[in-house]
């Protein structure tokens, strides 16, 4: 498995990447053309998209449909579910995930910015656009968050449109001046951030193969394409027990069935025996593919197809964890956890019902006891059990699930330890999972004590 493992390190790195940013920003058109330049898709297919979205009036989004996949996203324009597709550059192989921007679709945006270890952030510099989308109450400000919160370092900023404001420099600093100054502030560090002036719908500026003199008389910097090849290195923790979180299941041919997933620890292959989580199950590993291809191994960070045996495909489900039987995951049902509140209108007090989005998963809770408060530059208690906790406080709080969760606290697996908080529509805080309280439901306990 190391050879397999040093093999794997001597080529390219691979990196999973994130495409987030306010509703219409032109996050599809983006990636779709960049994929088109990269020489991803070929010309017929490109062709046939063009006429087909003229036919239905959607000319402008040709591109978009690279990546906008099902009719319903098509007719719509715009993105509902995670479109993932693949792409390489001089020095990167990277996974590409493409986030809905509509806030409708915040908890799909959840799901895959979880799996990502770097973002794109679309703005678009549309004269009132960047506007909307970053001052009042757009996306542009949630989704950064989110994805910082998620565990996301690494971040580029695509000033997109450029060409309805005719590549005006003026536009384009006072753009990256704001963003950079909240960027900033909620936690990205300098050195992690770049900017890049482009079109997605020309296509000016993410290979460099357009050229237009209104931008090169002022922009020397890098084409989005060289901007992700800067990306650096990040690290996997291949050497701790392994777990995967189910993102979709299906019936392949032959025996078994097959689930795909992000590896976020460890490692696998075939012949392996996993714990498929909550169920209980034991399965064979049969096979592994990456992109379509088999592979003798796979490792955290890869986004795998897993083909198993061994259990009913009814009993396992999207946000079902496979792992290690020698070391499963902690199944909880109270749990203790730091918080940041984000911008919330209404106060938060025990017994407060919040939704919790945890990789795949969307589970009720209920927030029974506020612990403490704290300070949000050094972390020490200001109070303790607070009355009630308002915008942008951090706090200790204890959350109770009606089933059990199985998860993982921040200090031992730092992806599996983070989750949202989020009601009404509204994404209320982050998380870091610090205890587990309990780990029966209350019908496990009726149970027990009966028996
Ligand atoms: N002028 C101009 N229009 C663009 C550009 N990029 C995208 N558009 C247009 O903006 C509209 C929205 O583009 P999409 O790519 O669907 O936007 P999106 O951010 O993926 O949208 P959601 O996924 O629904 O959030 C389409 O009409 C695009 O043609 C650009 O660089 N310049």
């Amino acid at each position: 498995m190391k050879e397999e493992y040093d093999k794997r390190l001597a080529e390219k790195d691979q990196l999973n990447m994130v495409v987030i940013g306010h509703v219409d920003a032109g996050k599809s058109t983006l990636m779709g053309h960049l994929l088109y330049q990269l020489g991803e898709i070929n010309q017929r297919i490109m062709h046939k998209y063009e006429q087909e979205s003229k036919k239905l009036g959607k000319g402008s989004f040709a591109f978009a449909w690279v990546l906008d996949e099902t009719e319903e996203e098509r007719a719509r324009g715009v993105t509902m579910d995670i479109a993932q597709s693949r792409f390489e550059t001089p020095k990167k192989v990277i996974t590409l995930l493409d986030a809905p921007g509509h806030k409708d679709f915040i908890p799909n945006m959840i799901t895959g910015t979880a799996q990502a270890d770097v973002a794109i952030l679309v703005v678009n510099a549309t004269k009132g656009e960047f506007e909307t989308g970053f001052e009042l109450g757009g996306q542009t400000r949630e989704h950064a968050i989110l994805a910082r919160s998620l565990g996301v370092t690494q971040l580029i900023v695509a000033v997109n449109k450029m060409d309805t404001i005719d590549w005006l420099e003026t536009r384009y600093n006072d753009i990256t001046k704001k963003l950079g100054q909240f960027l900033k502030q909620v936690g990205y560090k300098e050195n992690d951030i770049s900017f890049i002036p482009c079109s997605g719908l020309s296509g000016v500026n993410l290979t460099g193969r357009i050229p237009e003199p209104k931008l090169e008389s002022w922009y020397k910097g890098s084409t989005l394409e060289e901007q992700i090849d800067k990306f650096k290195v990040v690290t996997r923790s291949i050497d701790k027990p392994f777990r995967l979180c189910v993102g979709d299941i299906f019936k392949g041919m032959g025996s078994g069935f097959s689930v795909t997933g992000r590896i976020v620890t460890g490692s696998v292959q075939p012949g392996d025996r996993l714990l498929v989580l909550p169920s209980g199950d034991s399965v064979a590993v049969k096979g592994l593919a990456i992109n379509d291809v088999s592979y003798p191994c796979a490792f955290a960070g890869d986004h795998v197809t897993v083909t198993i045996t061994g259990m009913d495909m009814n009993n396992i489900h999207v946000g079902s964890m496979l792992c290690d039987p020698t070391s499963p995951l902690k199944s909880a049902t109270r749990i203790k956890a730091k918080i940041v509140l984000f911008n919330v209108e209404i106060p938060i007090t025990k017994g407060f019902m919040v939704v919790f989005h945890y990789q795949s998963i969307t589970e009720p809770a209920v927030i029974k006891r506020l612990n403490s408060q704290l300070n949000k530059s050094t972390g020490e208690v200001i109070k303790n059990k607070p009355k009630c906790l308002v915008k942008n406080m951090s706090a200790v709080v204890e959350l109770e699930f009606d089933r059990p969760i199985c998860l993982e606290l921040y200090k031992d697996y730092k992806d599996l330890g983070r989750f949202m908080l989020r009601y009404s529509g509204h994404t209320i805080a982050a998380g870091l999972v610090e205890e587990v309280l309990k780990s029966k439901s209350k019908t496990d306990e009726g149970v027990s004590s009966s028996g």
